[in-house]
């Protein structure tokens, strides 16, 4: 089965964090941590500043790797490396999403999120729990 190496961004704001829903495609209407495709050559935490360039038109600090998740899709096997990230300057336009929400921690359950995030959204209410001792 061939294996995509995708990144996706934790973007979070006055203590809440950015789900976006897809708007096309295969998974459209499931929400997600925006991203995509790392490309040839690339680092991880280039691909992340390009792809939220790309698809929120601001420009973001990844600044922890909170998981690597390994996901097995019918079609493909997903490596996806998810970053906790800060917004350094713009503001949000959606131009590939159909919608965006920030959540509050206790309401990252409240979403239908793609498969693979699951467990990210898991990790990361564990994680930001964990913050607040
Ligand atoms: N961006 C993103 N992709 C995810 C997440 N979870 C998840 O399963 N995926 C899957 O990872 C793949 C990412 O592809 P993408 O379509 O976002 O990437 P891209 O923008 O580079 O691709 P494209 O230009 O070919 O459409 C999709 O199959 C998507 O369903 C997530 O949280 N964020």
């Amino acid at each position: 089965m061939k294996t995509i190496e995708v990144v996706a961004a934790i973007i979070h704001h006055d203590g809440k964090i950015l789900a976006t829903q897809r708007g096309y495609g295969e998974f459209k209407d499931g929400w997600e941590f925006p991203g995509g495709k790392m490309e040839p050559g690339e680092t991880a935490e280039d691909a992340i500043i390009r792809e939220i360039k790309e698809e929120l038109e601001v420009e973001i600090k990844p600044e922890k790797l909170l998981v690597t998740v390994d996901y097995d899709y019918p079609k493909f096997h997903l490596t996806m490396h998810c970053f906790i990230s800060s917004i350094v300057s713009g503001h949000i336009l959606l131009t590939e999403h159909e919608a965006a929400k920030w959540l509050l921690p206790s309401e990252l359950e409240t979403v239908d999120w793609l498969p693979a995030d699951v467990e990210v959204a898991e990790k990361l209410k564990e994680y930001l729990a964990g913050k607040n001792h």
